[in-house]
């Protein structure tokens, strides 16, 4: 199905989560990235657990036969944009001396990400004067990341202001494309309720990463009705990898392969490692993949 330069890699988030430590806080990164690569993977995106010497982190990864695909950056640029810039410059280098291409930004002013607050009935929004900021921070974040080679791909997400189909039109009309991307998260889409091919429909000249994350339905329906935040939904397994879930991947995968589309595509699966072995998810979503686009 996909012609050329389409990778598939997994993030380390399956096996220990940087938002909740004592998820998999016991497993060591040794044992992450050999797993990845065991379970068919050739790239990953960066966890705390990761060595910070870029040296170290190549060799360990080089042995497995893994590239870096990208890490997040949480931005706060309404109130600490300068801040934001100085961490972003640093991360950028890391992730260029790591030979990634893409960069993930998260803005998180006003974000219930990791606040306990209902995620469905306490979501923020901006106000005009947030999105401007907001818009004119990510054009000179991206301006920050092409200097050294990188794209800037902006990632919606549950619990944020830039979280629904139509947040996601809005960043998309108000910022440069040569400046700001979009990362495409499945998982966070429809748990949000949108309309995930429409969202794909509508920008897929402007996606530069992609993380296939799927969803339990019955656990997004849990979260509303007992107004469950963010975190505790993960702990429930609001999450998993393509193939165990309720999202049907085969349209995702028709649309960007007929786009052409290039770059990663990174599994993504948050949950509780001691109730979903994170081997075992990784070679079923790795299963599933290969049997829907043959990569
Ligand atoms: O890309 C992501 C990074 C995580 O830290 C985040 O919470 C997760 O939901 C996600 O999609
Ligand atoms: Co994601």
């Amino acid at each position: 199905m996909f012609q050329k330069n389409v990778t598939l890699g997994i993030a380390p988030i399956g096996w220990t989560n940087d938002d909740l430590p004592d998820l998999g806080g016991h497993i060591p990164f040794e044992q992450c990235v050999s797993e990845m690569a065991l379970a068919g993977y050739t790239g990953t995106e960066i966890g705390n657990k990761y060595p910070k010497d870029p040296d170290v982190l190549r060799e360990a990864l080089q042995l497995r036969g893994l590239d870096v695909a990208s890490a997040w950056f949480s931005a706060f640029l309404v109130h600490e944009r300068d801040q934001t810039e100085a961490d972003f410059r640093a991360h950028c280098a890391f992730l260029q001396a790591m030979g990634a291409k893409v960069v993930v930004v998260s803005e998180q002013t006003n974000s219930i990400q990791q606040m306990d607050a209902p995620l469905f009935e306490a979501k923020p929004t901006y106000t005009e004067g947030e999105w401007e900021s907001v818009v004119s921070g990510l054009h000179s974040l991206g301006a920050i990341a092409n200097e050294v080679g990188l794209s800037l791909v902006y990632h919606h997400h549950m619990g944020t202001c830039i979280q629904t189909a139509a947040e996601v039109d809005e960043l998309m009309k108000r910022t440069d494309p040569s400046l700001v991307s979009l990362l495409y998260d499945t998982g966070h889409l429809v748990c949000s309720g949108e309309d995930e091919l429409a969202v794909l429909d509508a920008h897929i000249e402007r996606i530069k990463h992609v993380h296939l994350k799927d969803v339990r339905a019955e656990v997004i329906a849990e979260t509303k009705s007992q107004g469950l935040a963010f975190l505790p939904a993960v702990r429930e397994g609001i999450f998993t990898v393509p193939g165990d879930g309720s999202i049907d991947f085969t349209p995702v995968f028709e649309r960007l392969s007929a786009a052409r589309y290039e770059g990663w595509l990174l599994v993504e699966a948050e949950q509780d490692p001691a109730r979903a072995n994170p081997l075992a998810y990784a070679q079923k979503a790795r299963q599933y993949i290969r049997e829907k686009t043959g990569l």
